[in-house]
């Protein structure tokens, strides 16, 4: 009898197809373990749930967690076990060739992986083509170049843009395209206490102004704080543009019936002569402690087996989200992916840009929450119940609120 274990994840749609499919192969290709992947909801209710469980003793093996839950689960006293001992106790050699932001992004102080990498991400620009032809427009590389050509958008009767998800790509990234430190203690990294945010900082500011005024314009869409709420209407037509997962490239190709294509993250040139690369997004999967070894070393199976070359690659051709190996990335190549659909390369070509200081990541506890306060403000900046400053007044404060709470977790 194979030895059984539970993944539990947050992807719906053709994002679960895909899981489901992952989960098949793995268990095709050996006989020693079977894994179930269980869906769990979006990735807040994931996390949430898996608290609970882990509270109730009654956790799964795996559990995916997103980047900003990340903190929050490998601060979690005795919950996870780092994936590079999980691999390494197994008798598995841990490989080396995960491309940098990944491996930074999921690892400890010291450099060692905790989470594994699974669905990583980053955001790009989706365009419809035929919308940006109507307009006779290029899609722009910088914020600059986007308030000259959104005007002929709306002119040909289109939102010019809307985006996926405020705090990810108009905060997190907004921060590493620019390379601006986004917290203190390089950016949560060096420890939980003492972490401050530092986005109450004028180039944000000024974008968020920027957005408000675009709004305001016509020349904005701001459907909602929900994951899918800003793709929608792309997908209907109704917006030309669209800010989103690289991983939403696959389920894209299935729903949008228009041509479409992707490019780079917009950048302020006047914030920086060149862009820097962004954070690593999506999810990581994690391995929960409690379990018997032999739970752990088929959850260490399952890790090795997603970093290698096929399924990584199947899982990159599917859904979107970029290969988080070397070797995966070459494959792809050879493949000849990116010459048949080479937007599919921008996201992980993006993640390869230029780095800086700040870019490789970030470490908050209670980000989740934050992010609810993010999301709040930034919608009564929005609808103008509050100036920017005000907002980000707010946002300052009580982020760093709880910031301070989960330093105070942390410390015993
Ligand atoms: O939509 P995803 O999976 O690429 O995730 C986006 C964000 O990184 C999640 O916080």
């Amino acid at each position: 009898e194979p030895v059984e274990i539970e993944l539990w994840h947050a992807m719906g749609g053709a994002l679960g197809e895909a899981t489901n499919a992952v989960a098949e192969q793995f268990n095709a290709s050996q006989d020693a373990y079977n894994l179930t992947p269980i869906y769990k909801g979006n990735y807040e209710e994931t996390l949430t749930a898996t608290i609970a469980a882990f509270r109730a003793g009654e956790h799964p093996n795996i559990v995916q967690v997103f980047d900003a839950g990340a903190a929050t689960i490998i601060g979690a006293e005795g919950a996870v076990i780092p994936a590079q001992d999980l691999i390494e106790q197994a008798g598995i050699e841990f490989r080396d060739d995960y491309i940098p932001g990944v491996a930074n992004f999921y690892a400890d102080a010291d450099g060692k992986m905790v989470g594994m990498p699974f669905n990583s991400s980053t955001p790009i620009l989706y365009y419809n083509v035929e919308a940006l032809e109507e307009a006779g427009v290029e899609p722009p590389t910088t914020w600059e170049e986007f308030e000259q050509i959104a005007p002929a958008l709306k002119e040909a009767g289109y939102v010019p843009m809307a985006q996926s998800h405020l705090p990810w790509i108009f905060t997190e990234n907004f921060m590493s395209r620019h390379n601006l430190q986004f917290a203190t203690n390089a950016n949560g990294y060096e420890g939980a206490e003492g972490t401050e945010l530092l986005v109450n900082v004028e180039p944000l500011k000024m974008h968020f102004t920027k957005v408000k005024e675009w709004i305001d314009a016509g020349l904005f869409g701001y459907y909602g704080t929900g994951w899918g709420d800003n793709q929608a209407p792309f997908e209907n037509g109704e917006v030309a543009m669209w800010l989103g997962s690289s991983g939403s490239f696959g389920g894209l190709r299935q729903s949008a019936d228009f041509d479409f294509s992707a490019t780079f993250l917009p950048y302020w040139e006047a914030v920086t002569e060149e862009p820097y690369h962004t954070f690593i997004g999506g999810a990581a999967l994690f391995a929960m402690s409690g379990h018997p070894d032999e739970e752990n070393e088929a959850a260490a199976a399952f890790f090795e087996f997603l970093s290698s070359a096929d399924p990584q690659v199947f899982w990159h051709r599917e859904t979107g989200y970029v290969p988080i190996t070397a070797e995966a990335y070459e494959t792809a190549k050879e493949q000849g992916y990116y010459d048949e659909v080479p937007q599919a390369e921008v996201g992980i070509q993006q993640l390869q840009g230029r780095a800086g200081e700040w870019n490789n990541g970030y470490r908050m506890g209670f980000y989740v929450q934050i992010r609810d306060v993010m999301n709040r403000e930034y919608g009564r900046i929005f609808s103008g119940e509050a100036t920017v400053d005000e907002a980000f007044e707010i946002i300052e404060e009580e982020g760093n609120r709880l910031l301070e709470r989960f330093a105070q977790t942390q410390s015993g």
